[in-house]
């Protein structure tokens, strides 16, 4: 199992509406925090049912309290499909949040979709570091990896987070900031992702994890249950630098409860 740096908080709630509630006020909360400390906010997104969670953060009262002209989005990982294709991760952020408040376009860092799988993730490291050299993205003091402020995160059935699959060995890449990967289990294929260091150099992680598919998974990163052929699946590794918060509805939640 991974190292755990930071805190770690596991949070409770009877339904996907009440996550998606916390959800907002959370991210709300530490737009301010770190807009105040640094005067930005730099926000790691993932796709999958995320989106759809984060969606109260785009209504009153965070729609028109939060400083959207601060904030600077990436991708934790990305599908290499045309951006305006349904697999896009991009677009499903642009048209479930991006698309309703007003984050400067050139502070949103979509994959170039002109390149191949190697390429798009070269490109996309290569422009992090130019993030690290303009001192947009400061270096974790603990990994030297680059450090953003808060990254929202997903998980798979399988235990994968970003594109990193249980089966696939670039979950194991120490190096690289970004990589590749051809033949993703779950479609499409051709996909990138950020690395763990990069991953756990993060001030804040949240897990927004939802639903009743979920709840066996949930039991292995946090609870008793053994992990798929003795391997523990990559969910298990994200740790932050200052805090790791769960966020669960009661039917991700179902079995931790009861065996724990
Ligand atoms: O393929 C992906 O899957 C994960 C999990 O998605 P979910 O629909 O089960 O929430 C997601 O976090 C990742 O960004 C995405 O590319």
């Amino acid at each position: 199992m991974g190292t755990q740096k930071g805190k770690k908080t596991v949070l409770n709630f009877d339904s996907e509406e009440d996550v998606s509630k916390a959800l907002a006020k959370y991210t709300a909360d530490l737009s301010e925090k770190f807009i105040k400390e640094k005067g930005s906010f730099t926000v790691v997104l993932s796709g999958g049912s995320l989106i759809d969670t984060m969606r109260k953060l785009v209504e009153p009262p965070y729609k028109e309290s939060v400083d959207w002209s601060k904030w600077w989005i990436f991708w934790v990982d990305e599908r290499v499909v045309p951006l305006g294709h349904d697999d896009s991760n991009y677009k499903l952020a642009y048209d479930g949040f991006l698309s309703k408040v007003s984050v400067p376009s050139s502070n949103i860092y979509a994959i170039n979709d002109k390149e191949t799988p190697e390429g798009a993730a070269a490109d996309y490291e290569a422009r992090l570091k130019q993030l690290v050299e303009s001192k947009v993205l400061p270096l974790s003091a603990v990994s030297g990896f680059p450090k953003f402020d808060l990254m929202l995160l997903g998980m798979g059935p399988d235990g994968h987070v970003a594109s990193l699959f249980p089966t696939r060995p670039h979950r194991h890449e120490k190096e690289r900031l970004v990589t590749f990967i051809t033949d993703s289990p779950k479609p499409p294929p051709p996909r990138i992702t950020f690395t763990f260091p990069v991953i756990n150099s993060a001030s804040e992680i949240a897990m927004v994890v939802t639903g009743a598919e979920l709840a066996y998974m949930v039991d292995v990163a946090l609870g008793s249950a053994p992990p798929p052929d003795g391997i523990p699946p990559p969910c298990t590794e994200v740790s932050a630098e200052e805090e790791l918060t769960w966020f669960l509805d009661k039917d991700a939640a179902s079995k931790l409860q009861t065996s724990g």
